[in-house]
């Protein structure tokens, strides 16, 4: 008989799981998923449900990581919640199964997993694309994502000025009183990104709300929200114009809207030419035909040695979030765990 699953909720899981810890994994695991060997990691696509009458989403992101002995899946909804809701728009449940036997061996929240592991993969993307000199971070969003990117970005780098904007005033005030440091609310997208060094969009908007032409040359953007093939956070000059690493090329292909969407973009020149006697026919051409941003590397590939990290450009780290990333975030909470029982 195996043992019963350990069980961890919440705050267990918060103070077990350090970014200290977390980021030599995220960085490890995502270097060999890019090496594409599947003796060593098996992580399909994310398979997601839709629940339209309420707006959500359900999504069962499984992983199988040989050599470390991690089998895994999170089980996440995620909701557009109406503003001013109280409910969390991202929920989550992680189990960890063994591998040779198969049985559960724990369940724990994924809240804080998901909070945590996607924070500190878009904080690896600003070691490596971030401008020498960045000394503004701008934060959109004021929910669970902006909250742990500003604790692991304000962690790992010094910033003169962090400056949050969210679309209802009141809360980007209310996340800023959580805070010690000193974080300036903006009114509009404009007024907070303008001359940002480092940007994050940890936003529920499904149309875009950053536009490229507002973006400073070089800068930095780490963007989180936008995870459905419909929904975009960033405008297509921004994504045509940057250089755009993903942490998944099959990811990004079957659920970045801002990506997939980038393309669609035809205008038609229109002309009439007077022919067969007394009719006229209007004729349309394609004026202008732009093709869909292009995904230059996956963050793993560039952790592993295979693509550049091109700092000089505009650079867009699109997250959709990956199930090795959960699986290595929970199989360290465990360990953790075990050394204290
Ligand atoms: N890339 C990844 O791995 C992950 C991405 N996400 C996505 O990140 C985003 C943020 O997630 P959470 O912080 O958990 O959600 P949350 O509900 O805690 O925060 C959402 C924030 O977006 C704002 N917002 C909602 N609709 C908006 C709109 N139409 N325009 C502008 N702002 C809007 C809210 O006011 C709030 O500040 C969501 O899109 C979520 O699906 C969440 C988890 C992992
Ligand atoms: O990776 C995840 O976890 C999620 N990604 C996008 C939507 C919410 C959860």
């Amino acid at each position: 008989m195996s043992e019963s699953p350990v069980l961890l909720n919440k705050h267990e899981v918060e103070r077990l799981l350090t970014y200290d810890d977390l980021i030599p994994r995220l960085e490890s695991v995502m270097g060999k998923f890019s090496k594409r060997d599947s003796s060593e990691i098996i992580q399909p696509v994310r398979s997601v449900v839709p629940i339209q009458q309420h707006s959500g989403f359900l999504g069962v992101m499984p992983a199988y990581l040989a050599n470390e002995g991690i089998l895994c899946t999170k089980i996440v909804t995620f909701y557009q919640r109406a503003e001013g809701s109280s409910l969390p728009s991202t929920q989550a449940t992680v189990l960890l199964f063994h591998p040779e036997h198969g049985h559960v061996t724990a369940i724990m929240d994924g809240e804080a997993i998901t909070a945590k592991r996607t924070a500190a993969v878009s904080a690896i993307s600003a070691k490596l694309f971030k401008p020498a000199l960045s000394e503004v971070l701008c934060i959109l969003g004021s929910g669970q994502q902006a909250r742990s990117h500003y604790d692991v970005f304000t962690k790992l780098f010094k910033f003169k000025e962090v400056r949050v904007w969210s679309r209802r005033k009141e809360m980007a005030q209310r996340f800023v009183n959580d805070l010690q440091d000193p974080v300036t609310v903006c009114s509009s997208v404009k007024e907070a990104v303008i001359g940002a060094d480092v940007i994050v969009t940890a936003t529920g908007a499904s149309q875009p709300i950053l536009f490229g032409e507002w973006v400073k040359p070089g800068a930095h953007i780490a963007a989180v929200g936008a995870c459905r093939p419909d929904w975009r956070e960033l405008d297509d000059v921004l994504m045509r114009e940057a250089v755009v690493y993903v942490d998944s090329r099959e990811g990004a292909t079957a659920e970045s809207g801002d990506i997939i969407l980038s393309g669609v973009c035809i205008t038609f020149h229109q002309y009439n030419i007077a022919d067969l006697g007394h009719h006229r026919h209007t004729y349309s051409t394609p004026k202008s035909l732009f093709s869909q941003a292009e995904v230059f590397a996956e963050l793993g590939e560039v952790l592993n040695g295979s693509f550049p990290a091109r700092r000089e450009k505009t650079t867009v780290f699109k997250s959709l979030g990956m199930g090795i990333q959960d699986a290595v975030s929970a199989k360290l909470v465990l360990e953790k765990w075990n050394s204290e029982h």
